[in-house]
């Protein structure tokens, strides 16, 4: 054999040498992990449900930065709030990306800013759509329309069985989401809006949580029949979306038709369709539209579970959902924040937003909600821009990146007892122990931090307080009269955990409450003149009428 293959051969075996020798040096500096299987890494090892508590568990022996391996794809789990802040937070720059989800993007959801990659051009777009439609200052023009929609939930709870209280709680989120992005009132159950919506979560309840689909690991699946294995979540893409397609055309569609008759109110889309030019791209705005859509949808779905003795139905929880069951295992808190609101309150009229400040305990049930069980446990994933260094360890370019909000609940060195609901534990010494506000963890970090995060705050807070102040919500009780202990159970998906529950009861506050809520629905008179004065025409009517002394 000639020298110079040899020389050839060694040098390309000494590149081999070189490569390997990197490989296992970056190996080395990797974040600590739960051993894996060769190639597959932990592939088999990924939870099926609870994910968040089983990370947080290997978190106890690995550290609060935790490395995966998924395909040779790294995986990082940041357990604690200080790293969670540490990188998403003020390295926002390195880990502000989202990963590319390859079954999202044929769903139909492009372009949709959960999902844009940072500093694309929806992305910047959307971002500033909604800093300036949703932002603090901003969403104090919705307060009268959301105290009108949850003085509707309650009269509709109040008037009802159990079995519908899921149908108004849905309407409830869903009314508020209509009216702030179509200027759309949602008045019955067969509301276009409400039946998009359905049809897209019954879609995304089949996805898995987001990048864990074949697709997003090896795209070229797509091209595949659905039957090919890893090929199967294309039938979920046939089925969902023109859902998903409805979601981004619908609300323009309707806007720009209202337009032409004059007939548009104030909303979202009104606003940029009037600021938009000629020549600019609608696209940007249907996706921003279904943007604030999906996401307060896919991650404030307000569907209650009911597992009746016969059956059980498993559907998407959320932070009221669970609102509602906290109440009804925990009965002393319901009555300690009811007898707050009815020493500030007084009987005559309903808790207003004026009256936050001064009902602490209802805080602490909203916070203590909103941390029990968060209702999207691992965040939305970020993605590292490049390889970056942490406290001696690598994490490397293209990891997804999950901040585990339901451990940093869990963190015993901030919250005492942290697996009780203790809504008291955020009151001022020596009333409580004034540990933190979960607020600051539970919509996530840094620059891809929730969007909705202020207007979901005050939905959550005005539909509490009314549902206290009129309804008691206790367990159910069998055909025999036993009562029932609602039951949890946990998997996972795209924005929350799932849970099984009995239903539940609510049962209305006193004699009056019932003819109290219906007096108030038609006597409340707009709070701010805003631009939802055209809101509630029955206010307008009556205009300039007090509440009842
Ligand atoms: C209880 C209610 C809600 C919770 C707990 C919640 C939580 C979250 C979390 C944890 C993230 C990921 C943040 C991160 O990447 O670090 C997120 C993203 C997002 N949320 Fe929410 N959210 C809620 C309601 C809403 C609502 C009502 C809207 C819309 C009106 C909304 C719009 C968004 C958007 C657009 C994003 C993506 C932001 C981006 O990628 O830049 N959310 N949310």
């Amino acid at each position: 054999m000639p020298l110079i293959l040899y020389f050839f051969g060694a040098f390309v075996g000494a590149l081999i040498i070189v490569a390997l020798l990197q490989r296992r040096r970056r190996a080395a500096m990797l974040p600590p992990g739960p051993p894996g299987d060769p190639v597959i890494g932990h592939l088999l090892r990924m939870p099926s449900t609870d994910s968040a508590l089983v990370f947080h568990q290997w978190a106890q022996t690995y550290g609060p930065v935790m490395h995966l391996n998924i395909l040779g794809r790294s995986m990082i789990i940041l357990d604690s709030y200080q790293a969670a802040l540490d990188l998403l937070d003020k390295k926002g720059l390195i880990y502000s990306d989202r990963p590319k989800l390859t079954l999202y993007e044929l769903l139909g959801w492009d372009p949709s800013l959960p999902f844009a990659s940072y500093g694309s051009k929806t992305q910047s777009i959307q971002r500033q759509m909604h800093q300036s439609y949703l932002s603090r200052h901003k969403v104090e023009d919705f307060k009268l329309m959301q105290t009108e929609e949850s003085r509707r939930l309650v009269q509709n709870l109040m008037e009802s069985p159990p079995e519908q209280y899921e149908k108004f709680m849905s309407r409830f989120v869903t009314g508020i989401i209509a009216h702030v992005v179509a200027g759309h009132r949602v008045t019955s159950e067969n509301d276009p809006y409400l039946r998009t919506s359905e049809m897209v979560y019954e879609c995304m309840s089949k996805t898995g949580p987001p990048g864990s689909s074949p697709l997003d690991f090896f795209p070229v699946l797509q091209h595949f029949p659905s039957w090919f294995p890893g090929a199967h979540h294309l039938h979920v893409v046939k089925e969902g979306r023109p859902a998903i397609r409805e979601l981004y055309e619908f609300p323009l569609r309707t806007v720009k038709e209202q337009q032409k008759l004059g007939e548009a109110v104030p909303s979202f889309i009104r606003e940029q369709l009037e600021r938009m030019e000629e020549s600019e791209d609608e696209e940007q705005l249907k996706g921003a539209a279904a943007t604030m859509f999906s996401a307060g949808e896919l991650t404030v779905e307000f569907h209650l579970i009911y597992r009746a003795p016969s059956h059980c139905v498993f559907q998407t929880w959320t932070t009221l959902t669970l609102f509602v069951l906290a109440m009804a295992l925990h009965p002393e808190s319901q009555a300690k924040a009811q007898k707050e609101i009815d020493s500030i309150v007084g009987d005559m009229r309903l808790p207003e937003f004026r009256d936050r400040e001064d009902l602490p305990f209802v805080e602490g049930i909203l916070q203590e909600t909103l941390r029990w069980i968060p209702a999207v446990p691992l965040g939305v994933p970020h993605c590292a821009r490049e390889d970056d260094m942490y406290c001696g360890m690598l994490i490397p370019k293209g990891s997804l990146v999950f901040a585990n909000i339901r451990a940093m609940g869990l963190d015993e060195s901030v919250y005492s007892d942290p697996t009780s609901f203790r809504p008291e534990r955020y009151l001022p010494q020596p009333a409580g122990a004034g540990e933190p506000h979960f607020s600051n963890v539970s919509f996530g970090f840094g620059r891809r931090v929730c969007t909705g995060q202020y207007v979901a705050n005050q939905s959550l807070w005005i539909a509490i307080a009314s549902i206290l102040a009129t309804c008691t919500i206790t367990k159910p009780v069998d055909e025999n009269g036993n009562v029932i202990v609602p039951g949890i159970t946990m998997s996972d998906g795209l924005s929350s955990e799932r849970l099984s529950m009995c239903y539940l009861s609510a049962i209305p506050r006193g004699q009056s409450t019932h003819s109290h809520v219906q007096f108030l629905m038609i006597y409340e008179t707009p709070i701010r003149s805003s631009i939802y004065s055209n809101y509630a025409p029955l206010s307008q009517a009556l205009h300039g009428k007090k509440y009842p002394a």
